[in-house]
């Protein structure tokens, strides 16, 4: 066991890490069929377990629940949860051996010894899927040479695969097959199948590598979707009291703001969100991402760096050996944060006043989602899944906040992606303090040049447009929205 990626050749590298082919609609013609009377065994019950099995029920296949014997005999949260929703539930020795596909849904920290314990119980020729390529690409993990390896990962939390669903939408999904792992040459059928049954297909499937869905899914956790949405709900909300601004005004715009103005994000890109300014606060708003898109340039690109280059996961692992000590203190400041022991106004707040008075958070976004994007597409990731990992899941990701704050956030994103989100946290503080020095609540907590009465520059405005507009999220974004064409409003 090692680094898996780190002992591939540079060519390799590259070609695993371009893989990425936005599948048709026509692909998946044949629905869940490669899946249908097949015994699924899920083992795991927690964000993404108990939510897939939910929608893959729903689309008429057979799951059950392998959990430990101990979460079984207490009681615990994942026994509640699948019991308490009619599934059926036993031991991996129950289960795992009548099990055609059985679904690793446990945390990335527990796969190598969830492994150990469920291969050696495994029929021959069965498949084992992932949700994230964790265990296989960075720990290098090898699977007997009879069973078949998939990976079906959505592109958003648990929570939201199910939101999606039910709304009759899905969420981006990377399917993927190891290639170390196929004999039968039955995994492409079968990861399409999975994804038809979950509701991806609705969304968009990109048909990848365990290595490009590692790469790119660690980037964009701890970066823009989690990272900075962390980041910026501390600033603004400090900044906010320390200009004072009411405190449950400030805690309810921080708190529903993120979603409201990504929900402009999600349907029209960055363009759209930014054109739900005004023009002279679009401006502002343009001037402010660019003086953030160079201060926090180094830190997206190191961030980068680390994950390809195995720092990332090496640091992380440490900390797994460690029982998490840096996990838990990290986790158990953020909840010591103001903001988030802060509890959002009975005020009326319209979507409208969202944008008006947080300009400053949706310069973040700008920046946030830009650099993602170039980090990621620098590095030899396809700018389709670039755009899953950075535009498209901030909405998802911002509609945990909305629930409840960072709590929920970190609660439902994996143990990896908070790991990840509080180190991005930790160093982007420090780098913005000269920034945030000069901010103002007229860019954050109060409407930007209400009354100002200066005139627009027009030929500043349209600058401003065409960089918006001719960034290249904005260009393969406007592709992949076309054929989203069940997608449904939240806010
Ligand atoms: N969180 C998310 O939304 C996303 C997660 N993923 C990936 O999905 C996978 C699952 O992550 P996630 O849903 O966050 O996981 P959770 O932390 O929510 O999963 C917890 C489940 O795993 C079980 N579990 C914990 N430790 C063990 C162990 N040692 N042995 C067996 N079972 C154990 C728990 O059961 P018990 O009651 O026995 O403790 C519980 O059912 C990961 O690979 C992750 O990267 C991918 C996309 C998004
Ligand atoms: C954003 C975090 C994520 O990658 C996800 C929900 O997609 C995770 O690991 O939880
Ligand atoms: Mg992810
Ligand atoms: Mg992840």
């Amino acid at each position: 066991m090692g680094n898996y990626f780190n002992t591939l050749s540079l060519r390799d590298k590259l070609t695993q890490l371009s893989k990425c082919r936005f599948m048709d609609a026509s692909e998946f013609e044949d629905g869940v069929n490669a899946l249908k009377g097949k015994k699924i065994v899920i083992v795991g019950c927690g964000a993404q377990g108990l939510n897939q099995g939910l929608n893959m029920r729903d689309s008429g296949l057979d799951i059950s629940y392998a959990l430990r014997a101990e979460a079984i005999a207490e009681k615990r949260k994942s026994f509640v949860n699948a019991s308490e929703n009619g599934f059926n539930v036993g031991t991996y020795e129950e289960l795992i051996p009548t099990a055609d596909l059985v679904l690793n849904l446990t945390p990335d920290k527990q796969h190598t010894s969830v492994v150990k314990a469920v291969m050696p119980l495994m029929k021959k020729g069965a498949t084992l899927s992932y949700s994230h390529g964790f265990n296989i690409v960075e720990e290098g993990t090898q699977i007997r040479e009879d069973l078949t390896v998939i990976m079906v990962a959505p592109k958003c939390p648990g929570t939201e695969v199910r939101e999606e669903y039910k709304r009759g939408f899905g969420v981006p999904t990377l399917i993927a097959v190891h290639e170390e792992n196929d004999p039968e040459g039955k995994g492409w059928a079968q990861a399409k199948a999975y994804a038809a049954a979950t509701g991806g297909d609705r969304a968009g499937v990109l048909a990848s590598s365990f290595i490009a869905e590692v790469k790119s899914d660690l980037m964009g956790e701890q970066t823009i979707l989690c990272g900075l949405l962390q980041t910026g709900s501390i600033l603004c909300f400090d900044k906010m009291i320390e200009k004072g601004i009411d405190a449950g005004y400030a805690s309810k715009l921080i708190q529903y703001g993120w979603e409201t103005i990504t929900e402009g994000l999600k349907y029209g890109g960055i363009t759209n969100m930014m054109d739900r300014l005004s023009n002279p606060a679009k401006i502002k708003a343009f001037e402010l991402s660019e003086e953030l898109k160079d201060i926090m340039r180094p830190l997206f690109q190191k961030h980068m760096d680390d994950i390809m280059e195995g720092r990332f996961s090496s640091g992380m692992m440490e900390d797994w050996a460690n029982d998490d000590k840096d996990l838990l203190g990290w986790r158990a400041a953020t909840a010591e944060t103001a903001f988030e022991k802060t509890p959002a106004g009975n005020v009326e707040i319209s979507e409208q006043e969202y944008y008006d008075n947080g300009v400053l958070m949706v310069a973040m976004v700008r920046a946030g989602v830009e650099l993602a994007f170039e980090a990621m597409t620098d590095s030899g990731i396809i700018d389709a899944s670039a755009y899953y990992e950075s535009l498209h899941e901030t909405p998802l990701i911002a509609n945990t906040i909305a629930r409840r704050k960072l709590y929920e956030m970190n609660s439902v994103i994996s143990d990896t992606a908070e790991y990840g989100c509080y180190l991005f946290d930790h160093a982007c503080k420090p780098l913005l303090a000269d920034f945030m020095k000069k901010i103002d609540t007229d860019v954050i907590g109060k409407a930007y040049a209400k009354d100002n009465g200066k005139a627009v520059d027009n030929a500043k405005l349209i600058a401003v447009n065409k960089a918006l507009r001719e960034h290249p999220v904005e260009k393969v974004g406007s592709f992949l929205r076309a054929s989203m064409t069940a997608m449904k409003p939240i806010v």
